[in-house]
């Protein structure tokens, strides 16, 4: 994975102006050439020659960087192609020290580069796809025709291969299909809707711009919604690079910090906006943002977005606002659970759409070895204690290893955070009563080994791609399985094996059944005692929020068109499996019984 960049759009403009030879000292308003001018030569600002079509990006002179391929193949033809001249923007390297030396080096694509992924794993990982026509898989990226700026990018950021949901999602949404995608935490979700969108609009056809609402109105082409502050940055910081010297702008709108800052980055000019909706509804409301130019919706972890928590923000936003219809936008909904009354509500905001669930590597959870432990509450500190100790005791000189724990309450974060500190052991917290800075400063704190244990609520339990974390503890189990799903998701990502434990008590007996269900599926050894709470009645079959519950297991997650209660006739959807001889184990579906409740209580998120 590569190291976020330290540097944003709005930080490299304000401080270094960019050397234009004709415009201004700061790229103001004027300086953004939206992609369907950016081959004509009389675009605004557009003064610099385009370099030679083989010359990689100048190193030394990074300020006016040219498209480093010329004509881009097929697309330098279209109205959306931008193979001529254009002045870019001051565009930052994204890729910090690693660099664009990495575009010469033909090596990167030696199959045996190990990048983390576990490839061999790949052939055994099931999937299913459901809907009409649903367009092959590939199996390379040089499979798929997604243009040699973004090609570079991908090898910039040392992808060999694509992952599985990549290998899927990347055909079915350039062939411009809607797309409801469920694949396991931590297995490259954010690329397979990122590539897809920064290609289409490399290659779309020139942008109608409206100029309803003024010239300070922002009309993005792209929505990439999130629901938090740290995933949505994250999201920015990963769409940057893969967009790097394509001319697709990004730009994120997120709450707790300067909307100022924000709004002179969108006058700068978008493509793709990323944002929580909170922040984005404000900007709306303002008219500093219009989605009638919107061809790509995307919601990553769209399960929680569509939750009761988001719904209504999602809903005026995706609904009531002026975006374009389904079937005029192309969406792409992704997450790795998703629950059916939750699919039930996102198919309102799509159309014809293909449902796709992708195993990760060898199936489910299993690259995360999942411990239970029956802890008292009051026994909780010092059980904590008695891990942290045995894990200094391991610990490999030199290697950072990083323990996120996850409690229920934002009080409880703090109180715990300052308990271990006061223990000594180096912590930091995040949660929602925490101020953006803060937020901020604790996680780069944690991501540097500065603090190597975080304290969290759910605010960090989705999305978040911190490398290093090697332990994942939930002292408060959630109430919901699928809330367990991605916080433990938190580990063992990108095929590396990681550790989670949880502590459980008769607090948590409504979890009991859809744990053990889930340690199962993931060949994880459940505890005897565990077992025993599962197999009660009352424990764990009837609770509201354990929504695999009385369905039995599936690996992530089923088209809820093919059950027959929905009234949507399975065999018409039809589909397929393919993937792993075994198909999904023998095991019965998750979530194929239905999830028995509406959907999980929101918990400290923000
Ligand atoms: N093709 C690839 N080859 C190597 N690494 C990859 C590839 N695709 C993605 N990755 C890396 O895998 C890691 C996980 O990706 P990502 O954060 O997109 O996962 P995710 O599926 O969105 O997870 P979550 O469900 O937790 O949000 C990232 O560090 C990313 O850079």
């Amino acid at each position: 994975m590569a190291a976020p960049s330290r540097t944003s759009w709005a930080d490299v403009a304000d401080a270094d102006p960019a050397p234009a030879s004709n415009g201004p000292a700061r790229p103001g308003r004027s300086s953004y050439v939206p992609p369907h001018l950016r081959n004509r030569s009389g675009a605004s600002g557009g003064a610099a020659p385009p370099p030679s079509s083989s010359a990689p990006p100048p190193r030394a002179a990074p300020g006016l960087l040219g498209r480093p391929d010329g004509g881009m193949g097929r697309m330098g033809g279209g109205g959306g192609g931008f193979g001529g001249p254009r002045r870019w923007d001051r565009e930052p390297n994204p890729f910090g020290n690693e660099d664009a030396a990495a575009a010469d080096e033909p090596e990167v694509f030696d199959a045996h580069q190990n990048t983390g992924i576990n490839f061999d794993a790949y052939e055994d990982i099931p999937v299913e796809t459901s809907g009409q026509n649903v367009p092959p898989p590939v199996s390379t990226f040089a499979e798929i025709d997604l243009g040699q700026a973004l090609n570079d990018n991908i090898r910039r950021c040392k992808y060999v291969r694509p992952t599985p949901v990549q290998r899927y999602a990347i055909p079915i949404s350039l062939a411009g299909r809607d797309l409801m995608a469920c694949a396991q935490t931590g297995s490259g979700k954010t690329a397979a809707f990122c590539f897809p969108i920064i290609s289409g609009i490399m290659r779309g056809p020139p942008a109608q711009r409206p100029q309803r609402g003024g010239m300070r109105t922002a009309c993005p082409l792209a929505l990439i919604l999130s629901p938090t502050r740290e995933l949505s940055m994250q999201i920015h910081e990963e769409a940057r690079k893969f967009s790097y010297q394509t001319g697709v702008r990004v730009v994120v709108a997120y709450g707790g910090a300067p909307i100022n800052q924000q709004l002179r980055d969108l006058e700068r000019g978008v493509d793709i906006l990323v944002a929580t909706p909170g922040r984005l509804v404000d900007l709306l409301e303002r008219a500093r943002v219009s989605l009638q130019s919107i061809r790509y919706l995307a919601l990553d972890e769209a399960d929680r977005m569509l939750d009761m928590g988001f719904e209504p923000q999602v809903r005026r936003i995706v609904e009531q606002m002026d975006m374009p219809p389904p079937g005029v936008r192309q969406t792409m909904l992704f997450s790795a659970t998703f629950p059916k009354e939750i699919q039930r509500m996102a198919s309102d905001f799509l159309e014809n759409y293909i449902f796709l669930a992708v195993g990760r590597v060898g199936s489910s959870t299993d690259l995360i070895v999942q411990r239970v432990e029956f802890v008292q509450e009051a026994d909780k500190r010092s059980h904590l204690m008695d891990l942290l100790h045995a894990q200094r005791d391991s610990a490999t000189p030199g290697k950072p290893t990083l323990t996120l724990v996850f409690v229920e309450t934002k009080r409880g974060a703090d109180s715990l955070e300052n308990w271990l500190c006061m223990n000594g052991f180096p912590a930091t917290s995040i949660h929602g009563d925490r101020n953006q800075q803060e937020r901020e400063y604790a996680l780069r704190s944690f991501k540097s080994g500065q603090t190597p244990i975080l304290v969290a609520t759910d605010v960090a339990a989705r999305g978040l791609d911190i490398p290093h974390v090697a332990h994942v503890v939930n002292f408060d189990l959630p109430n919901d399985i699928d809330d367990y799903v991605h916080r433990i998701g938190r580990t063992g990502r990108a095929g590396k094996s990681g550790l989670a434990t949880a502590f459980f008590n008769e607090n948590n007996s409504s979890m009991a059944r859809s744990l053990a269900e889930l340690m199962q599926e993931s060949n994880q050894e459940v505890p005897a005692w565990l077992s025993r709470y599962a197999a009660r009645p009352s424990y764990g079959g009837g609770g509201g929020r354990n929504r695999r519950a009385g369905g039995g297991s599936r690996f992530g997650g089923r088209d809820f068109r093919r059950d027959s209660s929905s009234g949507r006739g399975g065999d018409y959807y039809g589909g397929g499996s393919s993937g792993g001889a075994g198909g999904y184990g023998g095991s019965s579906a998750y979530g194929g019984g239905g999830y028995g409740g509406g959907a999980g209580a929101l918990s400290a998120w923000d």
